[in-house]
C-alpha cells in the first residue's frame, strides 16, 4: 500500500502542494484532475522521488522511501513514471525501445511478451519502425508499453492518453486499465479528462491551487459538485439559484445544474432564456443562451433560431 502525507511542497517560496494524504492499495487506480498548473505532475514527481519532500512522507508497504537526496538513481524500482515528455530511444525500433525493459534471457519468450505489448497499445505493425519515424500518437503509445514491460507495482501516468486521437483513445483506455486491473497494477493518472477519471478510477482526487478540492469515489464526485471550479471539470455547468428552479422554493442559494437538466417546457416557468447559438453535438444540441444578463447552456433534441425566447424547466434527476 502506498501512504502519501504531504504537509507542504514548494520549488522556491510559493507553495505548490499543501495538505495532500490519501493511500493507494494494490491494484487501484486513483485519477488527479486538476487544472493545467495545479500541482499534478509534481505530485506524481514526489511519489516517484524526482523531487524531495521536506514537509511531508510517502510509505510504501509501511517503508519510509526516501527520495532524490538519498537514493543514487532517482526513482523507485518498483514504479514506474510516464511523463509528459517522452523519455524513448530515437534511432532504436519500437521492439528494441520494448527489449530494452526486458530480461533478455529468453529470446522466444521476449518476444511474445513484445508482442503482446504492442497489442495492448496497437501497435503491431510498428514493431520494426524506428522511434523517429513515428506521429507523437504513436510515440505515446511505445513510451505505455515501455511502462507496462516492467510490470511495476505502481504506476504513474502523467496526462497518458493526451497525445492520442479520439478514434483510438476509448478502446486503449480500458485496454490499459483492464490490463492493469488484471495484473493488480496500482495506477496514479494525472488528467484533465473527467470522462477518462470518472469511467477508469476507484478513486477521483480533484486538486485546486495544490490543495484536495475533493476526494471520493467517482460517483461521489459526480453528486456532490457545488462550485463551478468544481462543474468545470465536466463540461459546461450553469450556476442558477434554487428559487428559479423550483416554483415553491424562495432561497438565493445558487446551485450547479448541468445542460441535460434542463429541458424546453411549453409551460411558463421563473427560466425565460433568450437564445444565442446552437451547437450540433451529435445526439442532441447544446444550446447558449442568456438568462438574467448571464450564459446559460441547455440540451436541446431540434436546433433552435437565434433570438428565440423558451421557456426552460428543471429535471434534477435527469
Ligand atoms: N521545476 C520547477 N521549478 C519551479 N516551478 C515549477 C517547476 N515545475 C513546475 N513548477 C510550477 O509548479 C506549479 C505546478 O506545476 P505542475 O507541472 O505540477 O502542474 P500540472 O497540474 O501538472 O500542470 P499541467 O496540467 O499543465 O501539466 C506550476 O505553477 C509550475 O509553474
Amino acid at each position: 500500500m502506498l501512504k502519501v502525507e504531504i504537509d507542504s511542497f514548494s520549488y522556491s517560496e510559493k507553495i505548490i502542494l499543501k495538505d495532500i494524504n490519501f493511500t493507494l492499495k494494490a491494484g487501484e487506480h486513483l485519477s488527479i484532475l486538476g487544472e493545467s498548473g495545479c500541482g499534478k505532475s509534481t505530485l506524481l514527481h514526489l511519489i516517484y522521488g524526482l523531487l524531495h519532500l521536506e514537509n511531508g512522507k510517502i510509505y510504501y508497504n509501511n517503508k519510509q522511501l526516501l527520495g532524490p537526496k538519498n537514493a543514487l538513481i532517482p526513482g523507485e524500482p518498483f514504479m514506474k513514471l510516464v511523463a509528459q515528455e517522452f523519455n524513448i530511444m530515437p534511432f532504436s525500433t519500437v521492439a528494441e525501445n520494448l527489449g530494452s525493459h526486458l530480461s533478455r534471457l529468453d529470446e522466444e519468450k521476449d518476444e511474445k511478451r513484445i508482442d503482446a505489448l504492442l497489442s495492448t497499445v496497437e501497435m503491431e505493425t510498428f514493431k520494426h519502425t524506428l522511434v523517429k519515424n513515428l506521429s507523437g500518437g504513436q510515440k505515446q503509445r511505445v513510451v505505455l508499453a515501455k511502462a507496462l514491460a516492467k510490470e511495476p507495482e505502481i504506476l504513474l501516468l502523467d496526462e497518458p492518453f493526451s497525445n492520442i486521437d479520439v478514434f483510438r483513445k476509448n478502446k486503449l483506455q480500458r485496454k490499459i486499465f483492464n490490463y492493469l486491473r488484471e495484473k493488480n497494477i496500482s495506477c496514479i493518472t494525472a488528467t484533465h479528462d473527467s470522462e477518462e477519471a470518472l469511467s477508469f478510477s476507484d478513486q477521483i482526487m480533484m486538486l485546486k491551487n495544490g490543495t484536495m478540492e475533493m476526494y471520493a469515489t467517482p460517483e461521489s464526485i459526480y453528486n456532490d459538485i457545488s462550485t463551478e471550479y468544481q462543474a468545470g471539470f465536466f463540461g459546461e455547468a450553469n450556476l442558477l439559484p434554487k428559487s428559479v428552479l423550483h416554483s415553491k422554493e424562495n432561497s438565493s442559494e445558487e446551485i450547479i445544474v448541468f445542460p441535460h437538466q434542463l429541458r424546453i417546457s411549453e409551460e411558463k416557468t421563473q427560466l425565460l432564456v433568450h437564445v444565442i447559438k446552437s451547437y450540433f453535438k451529435g445526439t442532441h444540441f447544446l444550446i447558449e443562451a442568456i438568462f438574467n444578463g448571464k450564459i446559460i447552456f441547455f440540451n436541446s433534441t431540434s436546433q433552435l433560431k437565434k433570438n428565440e425566447d423558451v421557456y426552460l424547466q428543471y429535471l434534477e434527476n435527469a
